[in-house]
């Protein structure tokens, strides 16, 4: 089973708007949707949709933690969240014609005592593999997740921003930086193709036996014992890219966890990726029939 900790969930809020922002006017929509998010959530909605047991924890307060708790249970993701006294944040994406806008907000501050449940509630469901993905709200540090690392004998597996990447010293089997993320990670920019298979050589040094990589227009790629092996993007209609990242990362767990090849696992993950961000915010499309055909799919290895 897989086990996804976010340790700062949202409510997503999406408006699509049907002409660009224009300050000091008011900006008017009916095409609005309120989503269960944060990433590791995402990674879990979309391993049910991929049929992957999976069990989605973290830390919930307030009403918007009402909300998505209830919300969640109703589209029959199992979780089990912590709860706080603060307030789950509400994060807001605004699809205008012309441009995609995210704020989010930094969320609630967590206590050591609720550090403590979260790993006794991790050590309960007994995972085989403990995904560990978002930003880490205040009371939360990267001795946090090497805690959570530690504590089991689960293969963790972190999607965290860059500079907590960098100070992780635990042992882990999976990284999922983005670009901007790799450069932070390594101390570099990551401009090209050559940079990010540079920059995650690196970070399989730095002790992250994989790197899966969401390079955007470039694709992605996968760092991995044997070789750094790069697929370039599908070409499908983009709505949005929210979530993009985490259905990479859900699409390699699915294939990792049923025993296929790296190359295999990296094919389904951009071809979920490339069926989420053709809707709108964090829902979750259909994801069968997906294309993996090493034709439609060619990858190089380096
Ligand atoms: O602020 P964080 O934790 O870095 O990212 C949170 C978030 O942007 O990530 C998901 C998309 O990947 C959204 O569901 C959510 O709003």
């Amino acid at each position: 089973m897989i086990l996804t900790v976010t340790p700062n969930p949202a409510v997503d809020h999406t408006l699509q708007l049907e002409s660009d922002l224009v300050s000091d006017t008011v900006a008017r929509t009916d095409t609005t949707r309120l989503d269960p998010g944060g990433k590791g959530i995402n990674v879990s909605e979309f391993l049910v949709e991929l049929d992957v047991e999976t069990v989605a924890t973290g830390f919930v307060g307030g009403f918007l933690g009402q909300f998505l708790r209830e919300e969640l249970t109703m589209r029959e993701i199992t979780n089990d969240f912590i709860e706080i006294s603060g307030h789950t944040r509400l994060n807001t994406t605004i699809l205008a014609p012309q441009s995609e806008y995210k704020i989010n907000q930094n969320g609630p501050t967590i206590a050591d005592s609720s550090t403590n449940r979260l790993i006794e509630t991790i050590k309960r469901h007994d995972p085989e593999i403990v995904v560990i993905a978002g930003s880490l709200p205040s009371g939360i540090n990267p001795r946090t997740i090497d805690q959570i690392a530690e504590a089991g004998t689960w293969e963790t597996v972190v999607d965290v921003a860059g500079d907590v990447l960098r100070d992780l010293q635990a042992e882990y089997a999976l990284c999922k930086p983005n670009r901007v993320e790799l450069g932070a990670a390594t101390g570099g920019t990551v401009d090209s193709l050559d940079d990010a298979i540079s920059a995650a050589r690196k970070l399989r040094k730095h002790g992250f036996k994989h790197v899966v990589a969401s390079l955007g227009k470039n694709g992605a790629i996968m760092a991995t014992p044997d070789a750094v092996l790069h697929i370039p993007a599908l070409d499908v209609d983009v709505i949005d890219t929210v979530g993009a990242g985490d259905a990479l990362l859900s699409g390699v767990l699915t294939e990792r966890q049923q025993g296929g090849s790296s190359e295999a696992a990296l094919r389904t993950g951009v071809a979920v990726a490339s069926r989420v961000i053709s809707v709108s915010g964090t829902s979750v499309p259909p994801l069968d029939d997906l294309t993996t055909t090493a034709e439609e799919m060619p990858i190089t290895a380096y």
